[in-house]
């Protein structure tokens, strides 16, 4: 294996990847430079790494934010191999993960309130202009190198592949459920879109002991939803009758679908002054009309990512109820058919790269 262009670290740790380098979103092995570990830095071998959505929406360029090679992956869980001076936070061989963030400017007014996930400077943890002026490199890797600030610790119990993917699922719909009040018991919440996102979505739901009803294109998914994880109710959304039979159920809905859509019929699901949180961050625009929100009195809003405070709220909350990802473990070898069969909603529910096990110079 050649090494690559993306090797330009000063002062540099060689380290093993998956990357895809255009638009057909294929990956393969390369080596790419890591920066040694700085002062405020943590140094972590990656064990397992989830495959999110945005991961397929980025390597195919579907965003057109691509910088090829992109090493994508930001559900990293992982152990600490080095610290630098100052962390006195962890140490060496502490479970840990890494989400969506590498590093904010954490002096702006976002990043002074604890909300770095809206901070105008974010580095996200891959694909994304680090300060040194690299492209980062997620967790399709055997090691990351991330500032102490952003690094999350794993819960004692708490497995480190079926937790990875909390690290960006788990707080994308974490948060929105927090700060909307979609947390409160007895309350009625859609989840749209069953996939890795959707699926902790129920989770936390039903943790919060709200009522469930997931809106779904994948009439299959039904009895899985209802009796594995816990949904109260079922609406497949090309059915008329159960959509107009939903009409004005929901205090509020989480709207995860990858896909853009027509948010009429789902607005109506909606109570009057009811909400929807966008997560999905589909390549086309979504289609919306204003009578359907301005009539009811409806909130439509989006939601990105989640504070690291909130991220380990998230986990230890997680933890307390035992509540953790469905996953089909890959290997590295075995990503490429991952990434087809997520882009088909061919999983239940997110696929976790073995990356210790299974990335290996060959
Ligand atoms: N806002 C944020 O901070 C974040 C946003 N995201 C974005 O959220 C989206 C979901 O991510 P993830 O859960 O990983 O993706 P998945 O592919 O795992 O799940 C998406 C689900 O959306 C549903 N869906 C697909 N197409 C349509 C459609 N045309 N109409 C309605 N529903 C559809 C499917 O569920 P079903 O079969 O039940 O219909 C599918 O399983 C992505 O766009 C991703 O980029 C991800 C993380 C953070
Ligand atoms: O999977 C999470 C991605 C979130 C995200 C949000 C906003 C944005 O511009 C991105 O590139 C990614
Ligand atoms: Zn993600
Ligand atoms: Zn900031």
């Amino acid at each position: 294996m050649a090494p690559t262009e993306a090797e330009q670290h000063p002062r540099k740790a060689l380290a093993l990847a998956l990357a895809a380098h255009d638009a057909s979103g294929r990956v393969t092995p390369i080596r790419i430079s890591r920066r040694e570990t700085g002062e405020d830095d943590v140094a972590i071998q990656v064990l397992y790494c989830g495959i999110c959505h945005s991961d397929l929406h980025t390597v195919k360029n579907e965003w057109r934010t691509a910088m090829y090679p992109v090493v994508p992956g930001h559900e990293i869980a992982g152990l600490v191999t080095d610290v630098g001076k100052n962390v006195h936070k962890f140490n060496v061989g502490d479970r840990v993960g890494v989400g969506c963030m590498a590093n904010t400017c954490q002096s702006c007014e976002s990043c002074e309130a604890g909300l770095e996930n809206y901070c105008s400077k974010i580095v996200f943890t891959y694909n994304s202009r680090d300060r040194d002026g690299t492209v980062t490199c997620g967790g399709y890797s055997d090691m990351v190198v991330v500032n102490q600030h952003f690094v999350i610790r794993f819960p004692d119990g708490m497995p480190l592949d079926k937790g990875a993917p909390l690290l960006c699922a788990g707080i994308t719909v974490y948060t929105p459920m927090k700060y909307h009040g979609l947390n409160e018991p007895g309350k009625r919440i859609g989840v749209i879109g069953l996939g890795g996102l959707g699926h902790v979505a129920v989770k936390f739901a039903k943790a919060f002991g709200m009522r469930v009803t997931v809106i779904s294109t994948s009439p299959e998914k039904r009895e899985e939803a209802m009796e594995k994880l816990g949904a109260d109710a079922f609406v497949v959304s090309s059915d008329a009758g159960q959509m107009k039979a939903a009409k004005g159920t929901m205090h509020g809905i989480i709207n995860t679908a990858s896909a853009s859509m027509s948010m009429y019929p789902y607005l109506a699901l909606l109570k009057p002054q009811g909400k929807m949180i966008l997560l999905g961050l589909p390549e086309k625009p979504l289609q919306i009309s204003a009578f359907s929100l301005v009539a009811g009195g409806k909130t439509l809003a989006g939601s990105c990512m989640g504070s690291i405070r909130d991220t380990q709220e998230m986990m230890d909350f997680a933890a307390k109820h035992e509540l953790t990802t469905d996953i089909e473990v890959v290997g590295a070898e075995d990503v490429n058919d991952a990434l087809e069969r997520l882009a088909k909603g061919d999983v239940r529910y997110r696929f976790v790269i073995d990356v210790g096990n299974t990335l290996v110079a060959a």
